[in-house]
């Protein structure tokens, strides 16, 4: 049986890792969805769909199923997203996720979902290891080393605190404003 867990990998972390592993007792094939792949170079998703792909084909490479990595864009229309996953994507016949919207768009067409239990939430969050990044904190502990490898082959670090940082010129209160006052 072929599985598919969509996720933006931003980046892979150990909870998606303990994730992978319980669904690699329940399919022998599984694709991974780089999702919203065209994002990259901004605070919350800072690394290409090239990059994701790297650390998810190294981290999952010990694992005894085919995997496949397959860049998924974003859409503005949510009925035909998983159409358009499907498009793009081997075909599946059951969906791994906890994000409420994809469970719904995948149920509503159809698809069978499985979801997981969430592993150590606290620290295992994609906002978290990033944050951890910016901040030069132990951020290596929370992924794959062989995620690790990839982001200082990268330079991702830099490349984070640089896209993070402001230049200092906005003011407080700037994200408030109307941008179209009329
Ligand atoms: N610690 C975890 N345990 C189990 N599943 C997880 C864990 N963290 C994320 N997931 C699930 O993996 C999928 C992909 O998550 P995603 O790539 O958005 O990671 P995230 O940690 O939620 O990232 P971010 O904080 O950047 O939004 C989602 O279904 C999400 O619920
Ligand atoms: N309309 C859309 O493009 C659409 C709908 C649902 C999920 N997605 C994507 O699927 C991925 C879901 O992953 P997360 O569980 O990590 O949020 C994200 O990249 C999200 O943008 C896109």
């Amino acid at each position: 049986m072929r599985g598919f867990y969509i996720g933006r990998f931003q980046p892979y972390h150990n909870g998606h890792h303990r994730m992978v592993e319980e669904i690699a007792t329940e399919v022998d094939e599984l694709v991974l969805g780089i999702g919203s792949a065209g994002d990259s170079h901004s605070p919350r998703n800072p690394f290409t769909a090239g990059e994701r792909i790297m650390m998810v084909n190294k981290a999952v490479s010990d694992f005894d199923i085919t995997t496949y990595a397959v860049p998924i864009e974003d859409l503005d229309r949510n009925s035909v997203w998983v159409s358009h996953v499907q498009s793009m994507s081997p075909a599946f016949e059951v969906a791994y996720s906890n994000n409420p919207l994809v469970i719904q768009l995948f149920t509503e067409a159809g698809v069978e979902v499985h979801q997981s239990p969430m592993f150590n939430r606290e620290v295992l969050e994609g906002t978290e290891v990033r944050q951890r990044m910016i901040e030069d904190r132990d951020w290596e502990s929370l992924v794959p080393d062989e995620v690790a490898d990839v982001v200082r082959e990268i330079d991702g670090i830099e490349r984070l605190q640089r896209v993070t940082a402001t230049d200092g010129s906005e003011r407080v209160g700037d994200d408030d404003r109307d941008p179209n006052p009329c």
